[in-house]
């Protein structure tokens, strides 16, 4: 039997269907002890495997920036000269929504959990809450630290006034499984220092030993912002939508969904912190 040229197929780089098919077929019946489309075959997947590494390589370039947390203080700064926090926070909770309803549809995940802490991050979900419940979903507001401020009482009025109902008391991990679809984590943001004080210790415990998925809202709360989760009890959120820009942390995150949201950085910030941002179209949020 005679065999193709090895030079010729690694010119061809491919042979035609039929070919190969006679090839195999006459092969097993000589019982030949390789074929050679086998070695063409892992020769393909090499070359493969060359420009996947090459186009991830291309593609860590073009790569939006991950921020430390002093960076993202900086630029939260440098933002809050140019725009009424109030702006900024609309523009975030829509996002989480936005991003919320493309992984976890109201159809299937309609009862959600928003857990709200005292900082900007706490605002977001109370934003986010008001815009899912728009989206047919029915949100639950957990609020237990509200913060005495106008900006927060009149995102909580909001939230009153779209009939969105609050718990008073952190659900247990058998009644957040029997009575939510998802719990949309907005208890801290970039703000946080380890480890988590005393007050919010059950309700970190409950997210961390719940079954319910998780959108995280900036950060997995709990985490270090920079360095990512601190023990093996920290939780993994299913989304996670990294606001502005993606936080040091988000480099350690494995859920199935990273969002980037917070389409709000004049083109003078993006160049000063060479954000690197993704082109977002005219979306609210796009997938990293
Ligand atoms: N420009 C942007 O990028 C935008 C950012 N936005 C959002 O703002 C978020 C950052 O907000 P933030 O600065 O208010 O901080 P955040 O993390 O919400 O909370 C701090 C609170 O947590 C508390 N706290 C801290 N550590 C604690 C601990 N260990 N255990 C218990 N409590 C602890 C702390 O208490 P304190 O230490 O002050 O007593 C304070 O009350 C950011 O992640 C994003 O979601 C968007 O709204 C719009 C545009
Ligand atoms: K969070």
């Amino acid at each position: 039997m005679r065999l193709p040229s090895w030079q010729c197929l690694r010119w061809n780089g491919c042979i035609p269907r039929t070919c190969q098919l006679l090839w195999r077929r006459k092969n097993t019946q000589s019982r030949l002890p390789f074929s050679p489309f086998a070695i063409i075959e892992k020769q393909q997947q090499r070359q493969n495997q060359q420009l996947k590494r090459h186009f991830s390589l291309q593609s860590c370039k073009n790569m939006v920036k991950y921020l430390s947390q002093s960076e993202a203080i900086e630029l939260d700064l440098d933002l809050f000269e140019m725009f009424h926090v109030g702006q900024l926070m609309e523009l975030a909770g829509l996002s989480c929504a936005d991003a919320v309803a493309e992984c976890f549809p109201a159809q299937t995940h309609p009862r959600v959990l928003v857990v709200c802490g005292p900082g900007n991050n706490g605002g977001d979900g109370l934003v986010c809450a008001r815009h899912l419940s728009l989206m047919g979903y029915q949100p639950t507001v957990y609020y237990p630290k509200p913060t005495l401020m106008s900006l927060y009482e009149n995102l909580t009025n909001q939230c009153h006034h779209m009939e969105i109902p609050s718990v008073k008391k952190c659900p247990s991990v058998s009644d957040a499984e029997e009575d939510y679809d998802l719990i949309l984590d907005a208890l801290f943001g970039f703000g946080f220092k380890p480890p988590v004080r005393e007050d919010f210790v059950p309700l970190v415990k409950m997210m961390q030993e719940t079954k319910v998925p998780i959108a995280s809202v900036d950060i997995p709360s709990g985490w270090d912002v920079e360095k990512g989760k601190q023990s093996e009890c920290d939780f993994e959120p299913k989304l996670l939508i990294s606001l502005t820009a993606p936080k040091l942390c988000a480099e350690h995150f494995k859920g199935e969904h990273h969002y980037l949201g917070g389409r709000f950085v004049p083109p003078a910030l993006q160049r000063k912190y060479q954000l690197n941002l993704p082109d977002y179209g005219s979306k609210l949020v796009v997938r990293l």
